[in-house]
């Protein structure tokens, strides 16, 4: 079974506290967009073993891969195991706040309930997925965007009608996620950058991980600043923890203009997609 595994961008990420489990408690609307992986599930038969090959090196291939993590807690919830094969056909780029792996897992989670004769209803796969991280269960509901609370991992679907035409680009360094939770608390803001809500028609964007990650990676808020200023731009933030920055444009010739004058501006090194948000 193949299935699109689609990422997400963060139109809104507020940090409300720091939570005594260690975890932050978030506000935040994910929107899926239209970037996305390859991924492929196949039920081998009996047994417990579980291969993963990936179309491109750097992405882990053992149990740390969470597309394995998501078979494993399955056939924990369900109480038997089976021997299955796993194929990621990556096009989202690692570390980027895209929660491509968190997708995968999502996808994992559907297909092998698909292949299983749906044992399990969505409640217990949002519970599951819940487990596997914040951003895994956003991926699982039917909508193009969803609000999450908690740890992000309590979701609401949203009907959101805007297929706003995007322009993504990350460095080519990565970002870890629990990275910049650990230094969102004692972080600065920097002078002169933007990080106060833009008003748009479709919400109030900003992102509470721009302090402490644009402190340390200062190209990102620099990067912002210049996404402000170009022709067509109606807003530009971080996605999740980075190191994506996105901006959101008029039209879509804005976009493919932007994405060529960016990777102009960041080098070739850089990931630029011009794309839009998924209804
Ligand atoms: C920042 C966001 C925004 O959507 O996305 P990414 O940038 O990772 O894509 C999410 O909050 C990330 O979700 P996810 O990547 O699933 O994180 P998890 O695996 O649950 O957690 C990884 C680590 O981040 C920290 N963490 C995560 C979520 C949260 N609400 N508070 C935290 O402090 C914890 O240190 C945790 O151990
Ligand atoms: N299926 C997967 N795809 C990509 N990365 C994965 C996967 N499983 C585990 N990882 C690990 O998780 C880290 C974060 O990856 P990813 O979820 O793509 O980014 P982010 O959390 O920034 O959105 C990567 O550095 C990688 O080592």
């Amino acid at each position: 079974m193949e299935l699109s595994s689609p990422a997400k961008i963060n139109l809104w990420l507020r940090i409300l506290d720091r939570r005594s489990d260690g975890f932050h408690e978030v506000e935040t609307r994910l929107c899926k967009i239209g970037i996305s992986d390859t991924v492929k599930l196949e039920l081998m038969g009996p047994g417990k073993s579980v291969e993963l090959t990936c179309n491109i090196p750097g992405i882990p291939l053992d149990d740390s891969n969470l597309a394995i993590k998501a078979v494993r807690a399955f056939e924990r919830r369900l109480g038997r195991t089976n021997s299955w094969h796993i194929h990621l056909e990556k096009r989202i780029p690692s570390g980027a706040g895209l929660g491509g792996g968190s997708s995968n897992a999502a996808s994992i989670l559907k297909a092998a309930n698909e292949l299983t004769g749906k044992p399990l209803p969505l409640s217990e796969l949002l519970e599951i997925a819940g487990d596997i991280g914040a951003d895994v269960p956003c991926f699982l509901l039917e909508t193009g965007a969803a609000d999450g609370a908690g740890r992000g991992e309590r979701v609401t679907p949203v009907e959101f009608s805007w297929k706003l035409p995007l322009v993504l680009i990350k460095p080519a360094f990565p970002i870890p996620t629990p990275w910049a939770y650990k230094h969102w608390k004692d972080s600065q803001e920097l002078r002169g950058v933007l990080y106060a809500p833009q008003h748009c028609p479709w919400g109030h964007m900003v992102n509470g991980l721009e302090r402490p990650v644009f402190e340390k990676y200062r190209l990102l808020a620099a990067l912002k600043g210049w996404l402000l200023e170009q022709k067509g731009v109606q807003a530009a933030l971080m996605s999740g923890s980075g190191s994506t920055m996105f901006a959101v444009t008029k039209t879509h010739a804005d976009a493919a203009a932007l994405a060529e004058a960016a990777q102009l501006w960041c080098g070739p090194t850089a990931w630029v997609k011009a794309t839009e948000t998924l209804v």
